[in-house]
């Protein structure tokens, strides 16, 4: 990485971004210069492979839920982020590896209350939380704090919408003002100037990937859109729920949500900002008997004298550049199994056997690309570093 040295409060140099000036926005995390200020959290696992100490302090707030542990997995290989604040609610008190055994070796803070968080040795947060409870924490929190939160607090720009699909009114509107939505391949430069970020839901994320670009570029209908997605049963969270029993849901699968699930209005925002006009979708979700991963299968109308080829083609060259997103060769299919533990969304068009339809499938896996992968993209990006750092993995397989 292409970086400029400074002198720290850690007695070590540390390796800043070298754009790191075009994010200083008044609220810049490097003008604040907070990331040279702590010596006293210094610890073997905050210096890099270089032996300098990592610039960047995050919390990962929730830590003790699936996305919180995924964020954690994939921080251990970020050459730049050192963990130095986690909290749970039930769990707190106890220490990260007693809860997530798979990476008891790392070297972490132990889990505590977020009522009792001292966010003075804390530059970032990651706010895996439910929904709902994201807003009223945030509001109390340090205006300088970069904040990218996989809730869904604060995806939906429209406040009377957020209250019509999550039932409640939102309680932290004046920050909903500056919230940038955090789909980098669609909204990377608005991300890169933003202090808090919203990161996609899971559904969202692997719809808006192939639709944005097809309606920007008027490749298909805006009419008659039909989402049919799959998820794993990581995506409803770790806390206990009857439903989500190993007997309720091995051996089926069953559609959720009908008419009704929280991801159509986020889906359909995104869908007509690119479009310019209201866009509406059907969209119904199933759960599938799987740990992680997720697919959604998306039937399309084509504009008039418009091909599948054309489709593919398009989608193609939009992600030439993309490093997350793998437009598959012609036929191949998409397979959640192929980007299981990465980054990736892969997608494909095939031509539907009714003429002027095409369908198109794309699958992330939920846990990363639908939320904790992406979330590390958004800061990475929030702080001027190349938006891979910490994400390279390849897919696991089998
Ligand atoms: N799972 C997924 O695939 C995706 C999830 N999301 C969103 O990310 C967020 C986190 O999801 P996920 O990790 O799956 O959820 P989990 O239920 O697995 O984890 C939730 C975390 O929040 C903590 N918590 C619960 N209630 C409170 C509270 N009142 N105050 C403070 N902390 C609390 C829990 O602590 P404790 O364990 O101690 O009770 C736990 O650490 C949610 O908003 C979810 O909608 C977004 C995209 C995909
Ligand atoms: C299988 C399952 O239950 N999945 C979750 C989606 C997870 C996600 O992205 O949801 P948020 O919008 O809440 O962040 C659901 O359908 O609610």
């Amino acid at each position: 990485m292409s970086s400029m040295a400074l002198g720290s409060g850690f007695g070590n140099v540390v390796s800043l971004p070298k754009n790191a000036s075009r994010n200083s926005n008044g609220r810049s995390f490097w003008i604040r210069g907070s990331a040279v200020s702590s010596p006293q959290i210094l610890e073997t696992s905050n210096v890099n492979s270089k032996g300098s100490a990592k610039s960047v302090r995050v919390g990962v707030l929730g830590a003790s839920g699936y996305t919180g542990a995924e964020i954690v997995r994939l921080l251990a290989s970020h050459p730049q982020f050192c963990i130095t604040l986690m909290t749970a609610d039930r769990k707190a008190g106890l220490s990260f590896g007693s809860v997530f055994p798979h990476l008891i070796t790392q070297k972490l803070p132990d889990m505590i209350a977020v009522k009792d968080a001292d966010f003075s040795n804390v530059d970032a947060v990651f706010c895996c939380l439910p929904n709902g409870t994201t807003q009223e924490i945030i509001k109390g929190l340090p205006n300088w704090l970069m904040i990218v939160d996989l809730s869904a607090d604060f995806r939906l720009r429209n406040l009377n919408e957020y209250e019509e699909w999550y039932g409640q009114p939102h309680k932290a509107p004046e920050l909903q003002k500056e919230v940038i939505y955090g789909l980098p391949e669609v909204w990377r430069e608005e991300i890169q100037n933003a202090r808090l970020v919203a990161n996609p839901g899971c559904y969202p994320t692997s719809v808006q990937l192939p639709l944005v670009p097809l309606i920007k570029a008027h490749l298909i209908e805006l009419k008659n859109i039909i989402i049919d997605a799959k998820s794993g049963v990581s995506g409803a969270g770790r806390a206990a729920k009857e439903a989500n029993l190993y007997t309720e849901i091995s051996e089926g699968i069953h559609a959720y949500g009908i008419t009704k699930h929280r991801h159509v209005p986020e889906i359909e925002q995104g869908l007509s900002d690119a479009s310019g006009s209201n866009v509406t979708v059907s969209f119904t979700p199933h759960l599938m008997p799987m740990s992680r991963g997720m697919q959604s299968t998306i039937y399309v109308e084509m504009s008039s004298g418009v091909t599948h080829v054309d489709l593919h083609q398009h989608l193609l060259s939009s992600y030439e550049h993309e490093e997350f997103v793998r437009v598959l060769d012609k036929g191949a299919v998409p397979h959640t199994r192929n980007v299981r533990g990465s980054n990736y969304c892969y997608m494909n068009v095939f031509p539907d056997r009714i003429p002027g339809r095409a369908i198109i499938i794309s699958v992330i896996d939920n846990l990363v690309k639908g939320a904790s992968g992406q979330a590390l993209q958004n800061l990475n990006l929030m702080l001027g570093y190349p938006e891979n750092l910490g994400l390279r993995h390849q897919p696991l397989f089998p």
